[in-house]
Parts: structure tokens; C-alpha cells; sequence
């Protein structure tokens, strides 16, 4: 007997409202995992609390642990208690626990995913999910395949016209793009495009999908958007932590494959892309692929990219270890920690303007932010003294952690004498809004549910930003050991080496 969760107070003739998922379950792989743990879970929690599951919503984990139902409906719980956003309700608890089940076994366990199939079955019947099923692999990306092609072979990845069956796919997808384009056809040879969901989570960010908003519902900003009035953008994804505790996914993948290939390019492709003729997800994706085929790392590679490993030291105040002292990564790893590229968009709007990207790990501060720097005024009519203060306008968009954007150029200091200093304004989502952001999965994992493709690159974005990126790469992978840099730090001397040669410098945000 399933409960209906629907809030009775929702209209549903409003536009305004997040819709409500249909009759469905979620089957997540690698349950016991970090990503599962800190936020898939609390996730579906979150959506529950909100209202915005079906009826008869269930959660199947499937894992290697000796569990039943009630261990692993405990792991949900635990995680839930720990990292869900909306406040714990024992009644929102007790209706998703009723939906909750476990499927033991390892990816090359044929019973394993016979006995997950019937599950589903049974869970159609018990429950009303109607056989719909999304099947999210939080699972490292060597398994994608093998864990694709089960779902064939079980059966469980064939839709028909009243039944959806939909895959969810984490990052990175492939090392390459040889290997992005054989896991595609694995992918594709199974599910049909558009019941592949490759999850890219800063695209579930509220001020990543803000880029749009700012730039394309507004007047003021796309007229100077281009080459004639911007000298540079910088993109950074900063974080000061380390990397305990993920050797087994991370060694040997390092920074650029990480967070480049995906999570910067993307952001690269919304500040660059041109205006989509529509917000249907196939015009936008269209402009996506266009501006990212346009991209390419500009040379010469070993002055126009860095690469560095963090070492160890002291990071605010606490003695933290380097990488090859951290649990599980080979004593001599080159795995890079660190990564910035200069990228260049060849076509008219961009032509000559340097996009730097970059990323690290233990570094001063995570931030991250697109900063669109814009170049010195043709004349000042000041003397030199009085504009010694005044850098280049700037507008940054503030990803995280203080989301919003910010606005700097030039003001008149007050006072008897012409003297021009850097100012800046502000908007900040905590001041403007009353409303919460969902968090990232949050709005992914719904937007599977309700079939919403929009905020998932296509295969071409994926094969294209390999493109990209594989030139830097195979010229890191000629060159020995990524440099050294201090816990705490912005990152090695080579980042800033790479900017100071063109007269420009990294943001300290
Ligand atoms: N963690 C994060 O912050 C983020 C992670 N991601 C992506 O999410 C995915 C998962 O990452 P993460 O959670 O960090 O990885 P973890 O290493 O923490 O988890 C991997 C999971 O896969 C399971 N697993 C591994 N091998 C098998 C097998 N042979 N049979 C059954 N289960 C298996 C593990 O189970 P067991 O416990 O039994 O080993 C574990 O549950 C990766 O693709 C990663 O790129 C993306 C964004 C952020
Ligand atoms: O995809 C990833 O993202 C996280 C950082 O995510 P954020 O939303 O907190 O910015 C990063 O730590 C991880 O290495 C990477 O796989």
C-alpha cells in the first residue's frame, strides 16, 4: 500500500513550482561509497522532505556488504542525518524507508543483477513504480562498462512505451577520447541517447546555471562580451583540501581529468557560448558543442599550462601531508594535484582572448569563480599618479562558496583631489533572495526522474572536451613529475610564471 506525497497545498496548473517526479525508482551502484554517502543519498532525502517524489518512491542500493534492507536503510539514515540539507522529519523518514531495499553482490555477479531485476519487479507490484528506473553509477569509471552492460543482460535496460528505464552516468567519462568514445558506443549500444544521463554536477549549481540568466535576460553585459572589450577570462575551481582517503579513484586520473575535462570546460562553454535560439535542451546543447569545437589549448604547452603535486606542510595551522604520504598513492605517483591551461575560443566574438582555467587541490581557499576581466580604458584623462590604484574592471561570477557576482572598476576616492581607486559591488544570493538553492544532485536527480535532459552534456561535449584537453595531457605525460607546491599556497611557480609572461596575473580571490 503505497501513500501519496504530494503536497495537497501545491497547485499543480503553476508554472513556478518544481514538478513533481512520476511512479519510479532509483537503483544507485556503490552505495558504500563517498559520493553516495555524502550526497546522493541525503539528496533523495531532500527531494522527499520537499515533496517532489511519487507515490510509491523506492531507493535500491546495491553493494558488495553482507547487508539486508535494514543495514542499508541504517546508511541511508546515517547519511541522511549527517549531510541532508532540509531538516530531519521522522514522517518523511518513515515513508522513504518503506521504499528502501538492498541488492548484495559484486558487478560481475550474474545472480546479483538477476536478483536486482526481480526487485524491480516485485518493487512495480508492491509499490506502483511502475517499472520506471534510473540506475545511478557511483562507481569508479572502470566499472561503467562492465555494470552497463549487465543491465543488458538482465534485462533491465530495455524501455518500452509505457515503461522508462534511464542510466546515470558519473564523471570522468573515459581517460581519453579514444577511451570517452568506446565507452560511448558500450553506453550506447545499451541505452538509447536520450536515457543517458552523464552527470557533470556543476551544471546542477544554481550560479552555474545563473551564467545564462546574466548574461542572456539581461542588456548590459552582451554587448561588451566579446574580444573588443575583454582581455582575458580566468576560471578557478579551488579547494583546500586533500585528497585522503580517494587514492583508488584518483591516482593515476589527477587534476585536468578530474575537474577540467568536465566541470571548468563546462563553465568555459556558458560564458563563451552564443545566445541558444531557445532554452530547449537540444538549442542549448547545439551552442555547447559549437563553442567547445572552437576551443583549443594554445601553445607552446610547457609555458601555457602548469602542472603540480602538494607537498607537505602546514595548512592553517595544522601539519597535513603530501600527496605521496596520503593513504593508498604509490610512493612515486605523478598524479597531478594541481592543473591550469590556457585555452583559446577560435572563433570571432573570442578571437586572441586567453581563457585560463585552473584547479588544485590544498590550496589557499575553495572558491570557485569565472572572472571576466576586461581591458585598461583606451585613455585616461588623469594624471598617472591618480590612477595608480585602479586595476582592470572586472565582472566575477561567484560559483561558491559565497555565491553571487561581483562587479569592480574604478570610483573616485573621496576628497579635495582627483585620485581613481578600485571599488566593487555585489549582489549575493543570501541578501537578494529569500529562497534556498537546491543542492546540485538535488536538482539532477530529479531532473532524471522527470526525464529533463537539459543540464546533462551530450556525448559530443564529452568527446569534444577530450579533444580539448588531450594534447595537454600527452605533453604532460612526456614530461616527468608535476612540480611541487606548498599546502596552502596558490598552486606551483610555474602557474604564475605562465600568466606573468603575457604581463597578466592569477586572481587572489
Ligand atoms: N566523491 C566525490 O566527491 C565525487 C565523486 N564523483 C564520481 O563518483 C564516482 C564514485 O566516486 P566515489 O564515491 O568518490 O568513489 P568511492 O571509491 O568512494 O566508492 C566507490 C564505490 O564503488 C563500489 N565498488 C567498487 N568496486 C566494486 C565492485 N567490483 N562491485 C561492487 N561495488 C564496487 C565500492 O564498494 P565497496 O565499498 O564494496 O568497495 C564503493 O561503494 C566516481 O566516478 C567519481 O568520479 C563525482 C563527483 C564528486
Ligand atoms: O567532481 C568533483 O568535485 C569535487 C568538488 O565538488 P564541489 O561541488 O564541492 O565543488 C571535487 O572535490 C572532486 O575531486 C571532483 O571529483
Amino acid at each position: 500500500m503505497t501513500r501519496n506525497w504530494t503536497n495537497p497545498l501545491r497547485d499543480p496548473r503553476d508554472k513556478r513550482l518544481p514538478r513533481i517526479a512520476g511512479p519510479s525508482s532509483l537503483v544507485i551502484f556503490g552505495v558504500t561509497g563517498d559520493l553516495s554517502r555524502k550526497k546522493l543519498m541525503p539528496a533523495i532525502y531532500d527531494l522527499a522532505h520537499r515533496g517532489l517524489l511519487p507515490a510509491g518512491f523506492s531507493l535500491i542500493g546495491f553493494a558488495r556488504r553482507e547487508w539486508e534492507d535494514q543495514d542499508f536503510g541504517e546508511q541511508v539514515h546515517d547519511a541522511v542525518a549527517e549531510h541532508a540539507r532540509t531538516p530531519f522529519r521522522e514522517s518523511v523518514w518513515n515513508r522513504l524507508a518503506e521504499g528502501i531495499r538492498f541488492v548484495q553482490g559484486s558487478f560481475d555477479d550474474d545472480d546479483a543483477f538477476d536478483r536486482l531485476a526481480q526487485t524491480v519487479r516485485d518493487l512495480d507490484t508492491e509499490r506502483g513504480t511502475g517499472g520506471n528506473t534510473a540506475f545511478y553509477l557511483s562507481i569508479p569509471p572502470w566499472a561503467f562498462p562492465v555494470v552497463t552492460k549487465q543491465l543488458a543482460r538482465c534485462g533491465l535496460a530495455e524501455s518500452s512505451e509505457d515503461v522508462w528505464r534511464r542510466v546515470v552516468i558519473e564523471k570522468p567519462f573515459g581517460h581519453d577520447l579514444a577511451s570517452a568514445k568506446e565507452l560511448n558506443a558500450i553506453v550506447n549500444d545499451v541505452f538509447p541517447e536520450e536515457s543517458v544521463f552523464r552527470i557533470d554536477h556543476y551544471l546542477g549549481k544554481e550560479t552555474v546555471q545563473n551564467i545564462l540568466a546574466l548574461r542572456f535576460a539581461n542588456q548590459m553585459f552582451e554587448p561588451i562580451w566579446n574580444a573588443n572589450y575583454v582581455d582575458h577570462v580566468q576560471i578557478t575551481m579551488a579547494e583546500d583540501i586533500g585528497l585522503g582517503g580517494r587514492a583508488g579513484y584518483y591516482d593515476g586520473i589527477g587534476a585536468a581529468r578530474d575537474v577540467i575535462q568536465n566541470h571548468l570546460l563546462q563553465l568555459l562553454a556558458l560564458t563563451a557560448m552564443e545566445e541558444p535560439v531557445s532554452f530547449d535542451p537540444k538549442a542549448l546543447r547545439s551552442e555547447k558543442v559549437k563553442v567547445l569545437g572552437a576551443t583549443r589549448a594554445v601553445g607552446p604547452l610547457d609555458e601555457t599550462t602548469a602542472r603540480g603535486q602538494y607537498s607537505g606542510g602546514w595548512q592553517g595551522g595544522k601539519k597535513v601531508p603530501g600527496l605521496l604520504q596520503e593513504g593508498g598513492f604509490s610512493k612515486d605517483s605523478t598524479t597531478e594535484t594541481y592543473a591550469a591551461v590556457t585555452l583559446e575560443v577560435q572563433n570571432r566574438r573570442w578571437a586572441g582572448v586567453p581563457f585560463y582555467v585552473r584547479t588544485g587541490k590544498r590550496l589557499g581557499r575553495r572558491v570557485t569563480e569565472v572572472a571576466v576581466v576586461f581591458k585598461r580604458a583606451p585613455h585616461l584623462p588623469f594624471d598617472s599618479t591618480s590612477t595608480e590604484e585602479l586595476g582592470q574592471n572586472a565582472l566575477v561570477i561567484r560559483v561558491q562558496p559565497d555565491e553571487g557576482v561581483t562587479m569592480r572598476f574604478g570610483s573616485k576616492v573621496p576628497g579635495t583631489t582627483m585620485e581613481v581607486r578600485d571599488v566593487t559591488m555585489d549582489f549575493g544570493y543570501g541578501h537578494a533572495f529569500t529562497e534556498t538553492s537546491p543542492e546540485a544532485y538535488e536538482r539532477l536527480i530529479l531532473d532524471v526522474l522527470l526525464g529533463e535532459p537539459s543540464l546533462f552534456p551530450v556525448n559530443e561535449e564529452v568527446e569534444l572536451s577530450w579533444q580539448i584537453l588531450d594534447p595537454v595531457l600527452e605533453h604532460w605525460a612526456k614530461g616527468g613529475s608535476p612540480e611541487p607546491y606548498q599546502p596552502g599556497s596558490w598552486g606551483p611557480p610555474s602557474a604564475e610564471r605562465m600568466l606573468e609572461r603575457s604581463g597578466r596575473h592569477w586572481r587572489r580571490p
